[in-house]
């Protein structure tokens, strides 16, 4: 199989779709790689590395476009639009259910759309968006640590305190991987954690991980109001997969917390759990005040540290790439239950119930195509 590697054109989006150990499992095995000229130098992966692993060069994003399969690390922006055509396999992070028009493009040019963040084990974890979510996890903590501070706009405050001065209240709203990794660097900054989840079994789980050194709380409006009160530092990490994100807190809570305070939330790429979360924020300019409280919403979070980001996604999406480009996409998901979970979009319909459901549109099961 042919396949694209256009460069990432989203706001200081440094990660690219493949390292070059990626291209190199693709090529042994027969298929052709087509990388856009300098799509890897953010990550610090030059074009004669490329080559050097039997990639060929192209020198436009429409060549790199024009493959039977395209991979690409962020959602397409309405300029890629008209790049998208039948039958063309397009794996990539999506956030549909956040993305209206970009669906709607999708099901119009009949694209096999698979998302990585919906591709979903037997036991319910997320295989290609975890490296992602550890990254962005730990990263939440580390910009929150940041704008706290005077000069980025926080109340001016060390999340460890010091002797005779109180630590710093951090409150992590979901408990799954973006949620525990943030709570490994708020616990190893010296904060003062308290972790907010829905589910029973987590709160078990995030107990015995952490033992004493954090809190854990059941997830409901009163918790949720009544840790936000007292936090210095709010981290959004909810998720229900494929679907908008739940608004778990209200503009009344955020307007009881103090001036000077900060939220992190890192939910925003399927929509964000703060009613005050209500547009994305970019690299350049990450950050809003609202009712005194800083907002930090960056949708692409993993982009800022791209060298780290892409070999970690390198590592989960070639062994799915592989199979999709040695069996074909219909194959590839009549053996392989999880990847047909990515399938969001397929021959002119939606195939994943939270996006249809999300934007009021039928749903197709992708099953039903598997067989036609
Ligand atoms: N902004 C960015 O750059 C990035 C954003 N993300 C996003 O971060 C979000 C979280 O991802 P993961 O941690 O990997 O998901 P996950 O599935 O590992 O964890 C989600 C957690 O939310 C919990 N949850 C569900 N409903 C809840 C509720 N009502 N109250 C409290 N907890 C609830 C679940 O029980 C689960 O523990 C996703 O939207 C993901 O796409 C991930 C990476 C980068
Ligand atoms: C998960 C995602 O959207 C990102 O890594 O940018």
């Amino acid at each position: 199989m042919n396949i694209g590697v256009p460069k990432e054109i989203k706001n200081n989006e440094n990660r690219v779709a493949m390292a070059p150990s990626g291209v190199l499992s693709l090529t042994k095995s027969g298929h052709q790689i087509f990388i856009e000229t300098n799509a890897g130098l953010g990550s610090g992966f030059t074009d004669e590395q490329y080559e050097d692993a039997g990639a060929t060069i192209v020198s436009s994003a429409k060549e790199a476009w024009g493959q039977d399969m395209v991979m690409k690390v962020k959602e397409p922006l309405p300029e890629e639009y008209d790049y998208f055509h039948e039958g063309q396999i397009l794996f990539t992070y999506l956030h549909l259910a956040a993305e209206p028009e970009l669906t709607k493009e999708l099901v119009d040019k009949q694209v096999t759309a698979i998302a990585y963040e919906t591709v979903q084990l037997a036991n319910n974890t997320l295989p290609l968006l975890t490296p992602m979510s550890e990254v962005a996890g730990k990263m939440a903590s580390q910009i929150g640590a940041q704008f706290l501070e005077k000069t980025k706009g926080g109340k001016g405050i060390l999340l460890s305190g010091i002797p005779g001065v109180r630590r710093s209240k951090i409150t992590i709203i979901g408990g799954g991987v973006v949620g525990t990794n943030a709570a490994k660097i708020a616990v190893g900054l010296g904060a003062d954690v308290t972790l907010i989840d829905l589910n029973p079994e987590r709160l078990r789980q995030l107990d015995d991980i952490f033992g004493f050194s954090i809190n854990t709380m059941m997830s409901n409006p009163m918790n949720i109001s009544v840790a936000l009160a007292e936090s210095d530092l709010v981290i959004g990490a909810v998720l229900i997969p494929g679907a908008k994100a739940p608004k778990l807190v209200t503009e009344e809570m955020v307007k009881n917390m103090s001036d000077g305070s900060v939220i992190v939330d890192v939910a925003i790429d399927q929509g964000g759990i703060f009613e005050t979360s209500d547009h994305v924020t970019t690299h350049d300019n990450p950050t809003y005040t609202k009712h005194g409280v800083l907002h930090y919403s960056v949708a692409n979070m993993p982009g800022a540290v791209p060298r780290t980001s892409t070999i970690g996604l390198t590592n989960v999406t070639v062994p799915y790439a592989l199979q999709l480009a040695n069996q074909g996409v219909v194959a590839a998901c009549q053996n392989n239950e999880p990847l047909l979970k990515g399938v969001n979009t397929w021959k002119g319909f939606v195939t994943h119930s939270a996006v249809a459901a999300a934007h009021g549109l039928e749903y197709v099961d992708p099953h039903t195509l598997l067989e036609a």
